[in-house]
């Protein structure tokens, strides 16, 4: 299972999260967001894959901040279309695209089904007024009816409380979670011990 945990833009806390057994970090370079990265994350772990956040970018931003972060991986949370993710993976680059599920969990099938085949990973996140990082939960029974190919990471929400429930996902396209807002002293400053005890229980 993939870990991911996002939102990180303070150098001693990266310091302190690399020692841990973590997949994907993820920087959001959204300026909008109370985690904005900045344009240079000024500490990059060499051993963890680097994911970059976008909300409705323009590609050269994604660009620049991947060549300037070495982003294994771009994250969309906008309403960037089918095109926009076909022409950054012709470019070489990994593609996750972001989705809302409502918190009855209805699958927005689809948008789900333009997208097959264009990205590397989908990502479900609680569907609010915010792009991301709202700390609130959809009903993750719904993840049984994703009949789709791509795999899936889940996200929104995700608290310390939620070890068992994860572990319990059977789903075949379960490929990992993305954690955040639930794991924090404030926004961007992550609780590490927390993060810690959380992992420990998954793995
Ligand atoms: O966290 C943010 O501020 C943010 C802003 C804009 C787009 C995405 C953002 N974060 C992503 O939101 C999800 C869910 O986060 P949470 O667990 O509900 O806090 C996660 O994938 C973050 O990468």
């Amino acid at each position: 299972m993939i870990i991911k945990v996002c939102g990180m833009r303070d150098e001693e806390n990266i310091r302190q999260l690399e020692q841990l057994d973590i997949d994907w970090i993820g920087f959001i370079f959204y300026p909008d967001s109370p985690r904005f990265a900045g344009k240079r994350v000024k500490y990059l772990p060499a051993k963890i894959k680097k994911i970059g956040v976008f909300v409705d970018q323009n590609p050269q931003v994604i660009r620049e901040r991947a060549a300037d972060n070495q982003l294994y991986a771009i994250q969309l949370h906008g309403s960037e279309p089918p095109w926009y993710c076909i022409n950054l993976r012709l470019e070489g680059y990994k593609l996750i695209k972001s989705f809302g599920i409502d918190k009855d969990g209805h699958l927005p099938n689809a948008q789900l089904n333009a997208y097959e085949g264009k990205c590397d990973y989908y990502l479900f996140d609680t569907k609010t007024e915010l792009h991301g990082g709202s700390g609130e939960k959809f009903n993750w029974s719904s993840l049984e009816n994703y009949k789709g190919e791509t795999p899936f990471i889940l996200s929104g929400g995700i608290s310390p409380e939620d070890a068992d429930a994860i572990k319990s996902i059977q789903h075949p396209k379960f490929a990992g979670i993305d954690i955040n807002s639930r794991f924090e002293h404030q926004p961007g400053i992550k609780n590490i011990e927390a993060i810690k005890n959380f992992i420990d229980k998954l793995r």
